[in-house]
């Protein structure tokens, strides 16, 4: 008896799969499926002769890489956006790479699932960097290099924000009209809310008129410096500060810099004072500058283009293939084990998959290298999420329904606790064709730790679920939508345990935040490890959480690797110079 109810113990403790529904299909290996739009490649992402550029040393050791047999320039280890624009990246650059993805279809918490005639996006939903404008709009990019371009809906807002006392402001689309709503609300700040969101604007344009590639790589940095002096000393100079240091200087309403906490948080996990500036100024300009712009057909497209356009190329993605270790050759990583047992080698390895679970499960080394010893002194797991995916009857939303809501009803003081806000995205208010007809996805979240699921029986562990996002509902219907409970018709829950199971995340964490005041970026490492032929990619990677910052994450990843492999320019005298000097930074943090 006791046996059986152990047994039945550990299985109750697996959580909810509906999130991620498409477990059933069977072993896939993409094979080459028609990309609608024209195959001209974005010339800002390629490399125009990449022969010409190898030299003798990148020759050697890709000659050798042959000789040893590897079929592959590089592997990823998962296929969230950073592994996928890193894998792009460098089949553009002419590398042959093979994605290995756990799950059945690409994206990770990019992903996608339908239910019912519900298409339900898993995680992501605002899309900064989709714009057609710029230097920073990375998504838009990355499709780009592999020939295809999305149709997307223009996002009147970013997001409403539904705050204590009433405070109520909606992030319109256009500057102007967000700053004069924010002064409205705030009109003796008025001269700091210009003075602060200003620095945003200079770091933006700063950064808006670089090309953007791996700050790893000396030859690139270097020549940034000569053609972009005045903007890469901005960038310098910023690069340790964070957000709410610099409004405390413009400042002095407490509420405002409450409001400033919330714009921060909702990008970052933690207020400003622990969000980099240069992170902030991404994103609260971005906004205005290219807008959000959600994708026809929901952000799962994003990387379904991304997996075909690779295969277009040559290159490989399997899924279902979960690697459960990095092969080491005198130190250097080779390849890697699926849990199947089969074996993928290359001349490099690259993992998207967080660096705690990189370096904690996937390298079964004893010591943790001093590098990530230094990061996880630094950085913390940021929690994860409780997720309620619902259709709703359309008629329970009030005309001019904004998609993005941020809503804190009870005291600034629980901005960062647990289920203390809430996010709300509304997809089909832009794109009705996620739903069927008359209907409306909601899509609900809420911070929540993996320590509140664990430890629970099946019985209880669904009792608690439906428990706290009955709660959550009920908040939402006091706050924004009368009769919203009566007005759901289909209704998924996911807990942290669901992200840790479905994204292969440590804990199901969003990613990394810093456990104490950060000095701005300058401890984030960057794509290189200790170990010599890993490279790591996506939000525990230099500039961190979000789409955008993971898909810069890729272009430097495959800028480092492509020039490590001879595809771009390299000087080894420099690279050695120059991680000194990053290492010398990163140790100021
Ligand atoms: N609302 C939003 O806008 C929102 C919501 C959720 C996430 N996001 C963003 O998405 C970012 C994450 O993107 P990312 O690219 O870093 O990662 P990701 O977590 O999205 O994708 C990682 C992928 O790697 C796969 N993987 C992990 N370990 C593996 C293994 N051992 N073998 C095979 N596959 C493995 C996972 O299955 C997953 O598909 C987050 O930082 C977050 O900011 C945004
Ligand atoms: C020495 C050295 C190294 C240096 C020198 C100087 C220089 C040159 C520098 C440079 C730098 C750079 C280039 C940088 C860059 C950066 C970047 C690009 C960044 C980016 C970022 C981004 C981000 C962060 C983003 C994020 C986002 C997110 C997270 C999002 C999210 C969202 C959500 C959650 C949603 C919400 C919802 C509702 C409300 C519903």
């Amino acid at each position: 008896m006791e046996g059986t109810a152990l047994k039945l113990g550990l299985n109750s403790q697996l959580p909810a799969a509906s999130l991620f529904p498409h477990q059933n299909c069977s072993f896939l290996v993409a094979t080459s499926p028609s990309l609608s739009t024209n195959f001209s490649l974005n010339t800002r992402f390629q490399n125009h002769n990449p022969k010409a550029v190898l030299s003798t040393h990148n020759k050697t050791e890709r000659r050798d890489a042959v000789r040893r047999g590897h079929k592959y320039d590089a592997i990823v280890i998962g296929s969230g956006i950073g592994g996928l624009v890193a894998a792009t990246q460098l089949a553009v650059k002419g590398a042959r790479v093979l994605v290995l993805e756990k799950y059945v279809i690409p994206g990770g918490s990019s992903g996608y699932y339908t239910r019912d005639g519900f298409k339900f996006d898993v995680g992501s939903s605002v899309m900064f960097g989709f714009s057609d404008k710029g230097n920073l709009n990375l998504i838009t990019q990355a499709l780009a290099a592999v020939g295809h371009k999305m149709e997307v809906i223009p996002d009147p807002s970013t997001v409403h924000f539904h705050l204590p006392n009433q405070l109520s402001v909606r992030v319109h689309r256009e500057y102007g009209d967000f700053i004069s709503e924010l002064t409205s609300k705030f009109p003796h700040e008025k001269q700091g809310i210009l003075q602060f969101y200003g620095d945003c604007w200079k770091i933006f344009n700063s950064l808006n008129a670089m090309e953007l590639k791996s700050l790893e790589e000396p030859l690139y940095l270097f020549g940034q410096f000569f053609k972009k002096p005045l903007e890469c000393l901005t960038l310098a100079y910023y690069l340790p500060q964070n957000a709410g240091a610099i409004a405390r200087k413009y400042i002095k309403d407490p509420e405002l810099l409450s409001f400033i906490d919330a714009e921060c948080f909702i990008v970052s996990t933690v207020n400003a004072l622990q969000t980099p500036m240069i992170n902030a100024s991404m994103v609260l300009c971005d906004r205005h500058f290219g807008g959000i712009n959600y994708p026809v057909g929901g952000v799962g497209g994003i990387a379904e283009a991304l997996a075909n356009g690779l295969v277009n190329m040559g290159s490989e993605i399997k899924y279902k293939a979960n690697v459960t270790s990095i092969i080491l050759e005198d130190g250097k990583a080779v390849g890697i084990r699926l849990s199947s047992g089969k074996e993928f080698f290359a001349g490099k390895v690259i993992s998207n998959a967080t660096r705690w679970d990189t370096f904690g499960k996937l390298l079964k080394k004893e010591e943790l290298p001093e590098e990530e010893k230094n990061f996880q002194k630094r950085y913390v797991k940021a929690p994860s999420f409780l997720s309620i995916h619902m259709g709703v009857k359309a008629s329970v939303l009030p005309p001019d329904t904004d998609c993005h809501h941020f809503i804190l009803e009870d005291g600034w003081a629980n901005l960062e606790k647990p289920y203390g806000s809430i996010f709300l995205s509304i997809p089909t208010v832009l794109d009705p064709s996620l739903a069927p007809e008359g209907h409306h996805i909601l899509h609900i979240f809420t911070t929540s730790g993996i320590e509140d699921w664990e430890g629970l029986g099946r019985k209880d562990y669904e009792q608690k679920k439906e428990t706290v996002a009955n709660e959550i509902i009920q908040r939402l219907e006091d706050k924004l939508f009368p009769g919203l409970q009566s007005s759901i018709v289909l209704k998924e829950v996911g807990t942290p345990k669901t992200h840790r199971r479905f994204l292969a995340r440590d804990n199901g964490t969003y990613g990394p935040m810093p456990r104490g005041t950060p000095k701005g970026l300058l401890a984030m490492p960057f794509n290189t490890t200790a170990i010599d032929g890993l490279y790591c990619v996506g939000d525990s990677c230099f500039p961190g959480q979000g789409v955008i910052a993971v898909a810069f994450s890729g272009v430097m990843c495959a800028h480092r690797v492509a020039a490590d492999i001879g595809l771009e320019k390299r000087s080894p005298v420099l690279d050695a110079a120059l991680l000194r000097l990053l290492g010398w930074l990163r140790s100021m943090a």
